[in-house]
C-alpha cells in the first residue's frame, strides 16, 4: 500500500504543475484532466482503512447499459465517519452495496479497486469475501426487516455473526447477544432476546440490526439511509448510538444519506454524488462553509425547512442524467448555473483543488 501512496503524491505533483500552466477564468484556474487511469486522490494520502479506486457499476440491460456507479473514488480513514449524499437515483445505495460485493442482478457488470486494508475486494473469492461481510466490513439498511428473519428470534439472529465468523457455540452466543443488545440501547435484553422481530418496534429493530451489525466489532460499518424510516426522535437516538460506537470501538463510518442534515451532525467528511460519479469530497466544514461543486453548492442552498415533512434533495432545476446514456461532458453541465462551453465537452475528473478538498468540475472555484 505504501508504493501506492507515493505514486499518489507523484501524479499529484504532475497534475498540480498542469493545473498551473492552465488559464484563470472568472471561475478560477481551469484544469487540464489528468490522463486516462490516473487513480490519486490527495497530493499528501494518510493510509486510508478503505480506498475506493474508479468503481465502476454497470448493469446491462435490454435499455442499453446503466452506468449506476461510474469511476467512483474516495477514502475512508480508520475510524472516520464519511457521508455520502446525494439525490435520489444517484448511485449512492448501488456504490455502497458494490463495496461489500453484494450486488446478483442480471447483467451487473462492475470494475475498479477496493483496496480495503491491503485486500483487493474486487479480486476475492465468493467464500473469502464472505469472510469480510458481518465480519470485517457490516452493513445496514433502511428497512431492518430486509436484513432480519421473521422466523428466528432476535437472539438467534444477534448471535448469528458470532457463531459464523468466531465460532461460538449456541449458549455462548446467545448469552453474547444479550449483551449487544445491552449494548446498543435494548431495555431489558435478557427478556427481549427471546421474541421475534414482528414484536419489535421499528426503532428497536433498528437496534437490533446495529447489534447483529456489531457483533465480530467491525473495522467498517456501511449505514445505507440506517434512519429513514424512522420519526425524528428515533432518528437522533440512532444516530448518537451510531456515533459512540464509532468513538467507543474506532469503528468507520460510510453512511449513505439524502439528508445533509443528517451529514452535518454525524459526518467528518463527505462524499458528495451525482449521476453515478463523486462530485465534492471533503472534511464537513469545507463543504458546508467553502463548497466548490455547482452541485454542492446547489445542495446546500436549498437545504429542506427542518420542521417541514419533506426532506427530499430535489432542489435544483432540471433532470438528472439518464444513466444509460450520460452526456459527452460534465454530467451536470445542462443544469449548472455556471457552465462555460468547456464543460460541455470536457468530462471532469475529481481533483484536489484545496488541501484535501476534492472536486470534479473543471473550474476550481465557479461563482
Ligand atoms: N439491478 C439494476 N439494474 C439496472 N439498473 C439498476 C439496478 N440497480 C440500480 N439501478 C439503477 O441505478 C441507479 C442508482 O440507483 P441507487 O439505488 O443506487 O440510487 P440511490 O442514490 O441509492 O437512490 P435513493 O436515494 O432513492 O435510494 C438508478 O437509476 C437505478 O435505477
Ligand atoms: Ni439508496
Amino acid at each position: 500500500m505504501s508504493s501506492e501512496n507515493n505514486d499518489q503524491s507523484m501524479t499529484n505533483r504532475t497534475r498540480a504543475e498542469a493545473g498551473s500552466r492552465a488559464d484563470m477564468g472568472k471561475h478560477g484556474r481551469y484544469s487540464t484532466p489528468p490522463e486516462e487511469g490516473e487513480t490519486s486522490l490527495f497530493a499528501d494520502p494518510d493510509e486510508p482503512l478503505l480506498a475506493v479506486r474508479d468503481v465502476r457499476t454497470y448493469f446491462d440491460t435490454d435499455e442499453g447499459t446503466v452506468k449506476a456507479s461510474d469511476g467512483v473514488s474516495f477514502d475512508i480513514q480508520p475510524g472516520e465517519i464519511v457521508g455520502l449524499v446525494g439525490e435520489s437515483g444517484c448511485g449512492k445505495s448501488v456504490t455502497s452495496r458494490s463495496l461489500m460485493r453484494l450486488i446478483q442482478s442480471p447483467g451487473y457488470n462492475p470494475s475498479g479497486k477496493l483496496n480495503f486494508d491491503g485486500l483487493d475486494l474486487m479480486d476475492l473469492s465468493k467464500e473469502e469475501i464472505r469472510q469480510v461481510r458481518g465480519n470485517r466490513i457490516s452493513m445496514i439498511f433502511q428497512e431492518p426487516m430486509s436484513a432480519l428473519n421473521p422466523v428466528f428470534d432476535i437472539g438467534w439472529q444477534v448471535g448469528e455473526p458470532l457463531r459464523v465468523h468466531e465460532g461460538l457455540k449456541k449458549k455462548a452466543a446467545r448469552e453474547e447477544a444479550v449483551e449487544l443488545m445491552r449494548k446498543v440501547g435494548i431495555p431489558s435484553p435478557e427478556e427481549r432476546v427471546d421474541d421475534y422481530p414482528h414484536q419489535f418496534s421499528g426503532g428497536m429493530r433498528q437496534r437490533a440490526m446495529i447489534s447483529m451489525a456489531l457483533a465480530c466489532k467491525p473495522d467498517l460499518l456501511i449505514a445505507d439511509e440506517p434512519t429513514t424510516s424512522l420519526d425524528v426522535t428515533i432518528e437522533a437516538q440512532i444516530l448518537e448510538l451510531i456515533q459512540e460506537l464509532n468513538e467507543r470501538q474506532d469503528m468507520a463510518v460510510l453512511i449513505v444519506t439524502h439528508d445533509l442534515g443528517v451529514v452535518a451532525e454525524t459526518c467528518d467528511k463527505v462524499a458528495v454524488m451525482y449521476a453515478g460519479r463523486i462530485v465534492e469530497y471533503a472534511d464537513v466544514e469545507t463543504i458546508f462553509a467553502d463548497p466548490r461543486h455547482p452541485y454542492t453548492k446547489g445542495l446546500l442552498n436549498c437545504i429542506p425547512d427542518p420542521r417541514s415533512d419533506d426532506q427530499d434533495l430535489s432542489p435544483i432545476e432540471g433532470q438528472v442524467p439518464d444513466l444509460a446514456d450520460p452526456p459527452e461532458g460534465c454530467n451536470f453541465a445542462d443544469r449548472c448555473p455556471y457552465a462555460t462551453p468547456e464543460c460541455e465537452t470536457t468530462d471532469p475528473r475529481l481533483r484536489e483543488v484545496d488541501d484535501n478538498h476534492l472536486s470534479a468540475c473543471i473550474w476550481e472555484d465557479p461563482q
